[in-house]
């Protein structure tokens, strides 16, 4: 039978020490202290995980358990080893954070349909992660659980289907015109120049912010008019990339304790949360006391189906409640889509002959765009839906590189998947950095970017091979949203400029970072030149 740290073992060392030589009571208790965390170290890092755990027969990746992968994990792009462990290993991998801490990666489509829409509720976002997010993203949809989030998706359901996703067109063209426009009175204003070196992803950040605020809560907030504005300004300080943020947040992720160290992170991660909830307290103040029932943005639709159900005498979502999900939509609606967008620029100026194709197909359907860009008072009437190619580069794009990377969860109950069985508070990873491009799904050329390859989708492809958007009741509510603003957005910027890599830049696929969402680490720099 092997010694625990818990039975005894320690003391008895101890006293076994105190034989030997005369030793005080304080000395006695300071060493049982030191061998019982070393055997403790030593039974949860080489005993526990290889000879006890249940998930001992899964398999394995092999390390150092002391450390475990943690240096491979940080010193990586997010889901890149799980990638390559899947490719060896199979579809469900164990691997280890430090002390033996176990992870399980689970690429198995019949394991993701159980996590992910049979027993979805079965499997929650741990506590930890939950109230990390919460200070940014609010109790929302995303991070409430079982009966409250069936209650809650629910009542959002109408406002995010596809009828009124569709009614929303006329702002994502009013947004992405004028940031076509305003991008190039900044950067061609003498007419001598023709082309110049962008930056970007500061410009989608701030144009799917403002489609957010309008198309969400009909709240003009006009932060590509001003760059400054604070509600921008807050969200960059959330997702700063520096050493010191970046280290504060990985502590954060541990313990809300760490919220007390005094450094610049905190400071502005305090203040950030300060602008976020006040701008948010007045979006829904004024939308309770209005009362427009011609409104169609999200939050709107939302309140008069709450009141109609008030009326009924039960209420859905309080103020509160309503609050959290504008926090949400703001957090999960604009970064995410303004990463889709800027990493598709990136994908195209990579493959010019992509990019070509495209832009033919866009002028086709749209000559008004390409004709004057004053002349768009018709263009919420073309459905971006119908442009094939189009809907094959965005997906791709979104295969290629998941602006989401990853998703967490943890097992609430014993339960078995795919023939092993997994106890209660495995922590699970399902990584669509890695599943979106797996060979067992995709094909021998699952790391090529190819439109095209989405006519002609291989046998093994199966529904959970694309995991952008995760499947199943907690799937992206606003998926429909994400996709018809990244179309439109694409229109814009396509038939007016050319994107060419910039030189003078790294490669920024090379430099992915994860901050909830997977965005490059220095933004995209590219050559933009007028057609
Ligand atoms: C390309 C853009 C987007 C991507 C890749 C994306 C991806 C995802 C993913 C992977 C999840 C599941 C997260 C988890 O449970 O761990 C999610 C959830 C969610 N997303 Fe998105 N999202 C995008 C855009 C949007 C937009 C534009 C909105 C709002 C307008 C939105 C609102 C939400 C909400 C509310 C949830 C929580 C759903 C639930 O738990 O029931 N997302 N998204």
């Amino acid at each position: 039978m092997l010694c625990r740290p818990d039975d005894g073992t320690p003391i008895i060392i101890a006293l076994f020490l105190c034989r030997f030589r005369s030793l005080s009571g304080a000395r006695v208790v300071a060493i049982s202290f030191i061998c019982g965390l070393i055997s403790w170290i030593l039974y949860r890092s080489f005993i526990y995980p290889f000879f006890q755990s249940p998930l001992r027969h899964i398999p394995t990746v092999p390390s150092i358990p002391l450390w475990g992968h943690l240096f491979q994990i940080i010193n990586s792009e997010v889901g890149v080893p799980q990638r390559n462990w899947h490719r060896k290993y199979g579809p469900v991998v164990r691997y280890f954070f430090p002390l033996g801490g176990e992870r399980l990666s689970i690429a198995d489509d019949d394991a993701i349909k159980e996590i992910t829409v049979r027993d979805c509720y079965g499997y929650a976002k741990p506590v930890r992660v939950q109230k990390w997010m919460a200070s940014v993203l609010g109790r929302g949809v995303l991070l409430v659980d079982g009966n409250e989030h069936m209650k809650q998706r629910k009542a959002l359901a109408p406002a995010f289907s596809i009828s009124s996703i569709r009614a929303l067109a006329p702002v994502f063209w009013r947004k992405g015109l004028l940031m076509t426009t305003l991008l190039g009175r900044k950067h061609f204003a003498h007419h001598a120049q023709t082309i110049a070196s962008i930056e970007m992803l500061d410009w989608m950040n701030r144009a799917t912010l403002d489609v957010i605020c309008e198309a969400g809560f009909g709240y003009e907030l006009s932060s590509l008019e001003h760059p400054t504005t604070a509600l921008r300004q807050a969200y960059a300080s959330v997702f700063a990339f520096d050493f010191w943020s970046r280290l504060t947040q990985g502590l954060l992720q541990q313990s809300q304790i760490f919220r007390i160290i005094p450094s610049q992170m905190n400071r502005s991660m305090a203040s950030a949360s300060r602008v976020i909830r006040s701008t948010t307290d007045e979006i829904v103040t004024n939308k309770l006391h209005a009362d427009n029932k011609e409104a169609r943005d999200i939050i709107s639709l939302v309140v008069h189906a709450n009141k109609n159900i008030d009326d009924e005498g039960e209420s859905y979502l309080s103020f509160e409640n309503i609050r959290d999900q504008v926090m949400t939509f703001l957090g999960a609606g604009h970064d995410t889509t303004a990463a889709a967008v800027v990493w598709t620029l990136h994908l195209l100026s990579k493959n010019q002959h992509i990019q070509d194709r495209l832009r033919q197909e866009i002028q086709k359907a749209l000559p008004s765009v390409v004709d004057s860009l004053e002349a768009h008072t018709l263009l919420p009437q073309i459905d971006v839906d119908q442009l094939p190619y189009l809907s094959n580069v965005c997906r791709e794009s979104l295969r290629y590189i998941p602006p989401i990377p990853l998703t967490i969860r943890e097992a609430l109950h014993d339960t078995t998947l795919a023939n092993h069985p997994i106890p209660k508070g495995t922590k699970l990873y399902i990584m669509a950095n890695a599943i979106n491009r797996l060979p067992e799904y995709w094909g021998p050329d699952a790391d090529t970017f190819d439109p095209d390859r989405w006519d002609k989708l291989p046998s093994t492809h199966a529904t959970n091979s694309f995991m952008t958007f995760l499947h199943g009741p907690r799937s992206c509510i606003g998926r429909k949203f994400a996709e018809m603003e990244m179309k439109v957005f694409l229109c814009c910027l396509l038939s007016t400029y050319k994107f060419e890599p910039d030189s003078a830049f790294e490669d920024q696929e090379d430099w992915k970072m994860w901050r909830l969402v997977l965005r490059p680490r220095d933004g995209i720099n590219l050559k933009v030149s007028m057609i």
